[in-house]
């Protein structure tokens, strides 16, 4: 069987291609151009990659960026201060703050002080209990990208046995109450699940996102399913540096249905959907009606 590729980097530009229509149509009937605010604290060199990017594609659809780059050493009090002056600023609709941050700052509490309603990676603790509870919510923009990529393949996903493997708070954990959301039969699995390969091999929808470079082979996956890896790892093989994902795509392609590839895959869309969580949050706060297929 020939996979077929998802290619997230297609879809994320007609993600990017509504979002941009959207903003545009804010702009001329409403006058309200949406606001991201992205913070960096260090000099992390992938971190600033991402930050780039994010600006980029923030300018390019239309949306005003705010980029603040603050030094390694920043104290907790100057932080949260940055926080709650973007809280209080209306043309900031949205708020990221780039993580991992450096240890000595407490990142629960730093996220747990934006304010919800401009939450964009959806990781405050009343954003996560109102997704857990079924409820209107800021959602994480890696796992609703994997959504998007799911709905978009399969149309319903209603009853088929959804596998996650990997439990974080940032993509595993959401991505299972989004497949709930969708009425899939879901398990999620890490890296001491009794058998893992056996409860993969059930799965109708495995998602990977476990973040060990290629453990994901072919053993792992039963003919015909979907597979969504969202691993970024790099490595170095041949003296070369690359980028692989969770699952060992060239095993695991020969027996699946369909698979995104990394990069090129789930990398995009989360991106992509952070525009859109942007995009959402703007609408919302001027009680506009918000994009339609953009959200979950
Ligand atoms: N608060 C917060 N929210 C995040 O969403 C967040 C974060 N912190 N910290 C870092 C991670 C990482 N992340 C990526 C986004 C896009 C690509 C992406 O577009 N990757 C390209 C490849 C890029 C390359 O070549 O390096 C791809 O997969 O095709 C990767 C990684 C968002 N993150």
């Amino acid at each position: 069987m020939t996979a077929k590729v998802i290619d997230g980097k297609v879809f994320a530009a007609t993600v990017r291609a509504q979002v941009q229509a959207h903003v545009a149509k804010l702009k001329a009937d409403h006058g309200i151009q949406p606001g991201l605010a992205v913070v960096l604290v260090g000099e992390d060199p992938a971190s600033q990659v991402y930050v780039r990017n994010k600006h980029a594609s923030t300018i390019e659809v239309g949306m005003a960026s705010f980029e603040h780059r603050l030094p390694e050493d920043t104290s907790e009090a100057d932080l949260l201060a940055l926080v709650n002056s973007l809280n209080g600023d209306p043309k900031v609709h949205a708020i990221l703050v780039q993580l991992p941050l450096p240890a000595h700052l407490n990142s629960e509490l730093i996220i747990n002080t934006i304010d919800p309603a401009k939450d964009v990676d959806g990781f405050h603790i009343s954003n996560v209990g109102l997704l857990g509870t079924g409820q209107k919510s800021m959602v994480p923009c890696t796992p609703l990208g994997c959504l998007m990529m799911l709905r978009d393949h399969h149309g319903s996903l209603a009853g088929l046995n959804a596998v996650v493997v990997g439990r974080s708070n940032i993509v595993g954990k959401p991505m299972a109450q989004l497949l709930l959301g969708d009425s899939c039969t879901v398990t999620i699995a890490h890296s001491r699940t009794k058998d893992l390969a056996a409860v993969c091999r059930g799965a109708d929808i495995l998602v990977a996102a476990v973040g060990r470079p290629e453990m994901i082979t072919g053993d792992y996956v039963k003919p015909g399913a979907t597979v969504i890896d969202v691993g970024i790892n790099r490595i170095e093989r041949d003296g070369k540096n690359k980028l692989v994902g969770d699952v060992h795509y060239e095993s695991a392609a020969k027996v699946v249905g369909a698979i995104t590839p990394v990069p090129g895959g789930v990398g995009p869309m989360t991106i992509a959907c952070l525009l859109a969580n942007a995009l959402t949050a703007c609408c919302r706060a001027n009680g506009l009606p918000e994009p339609k297929g953009l959200t979950a």
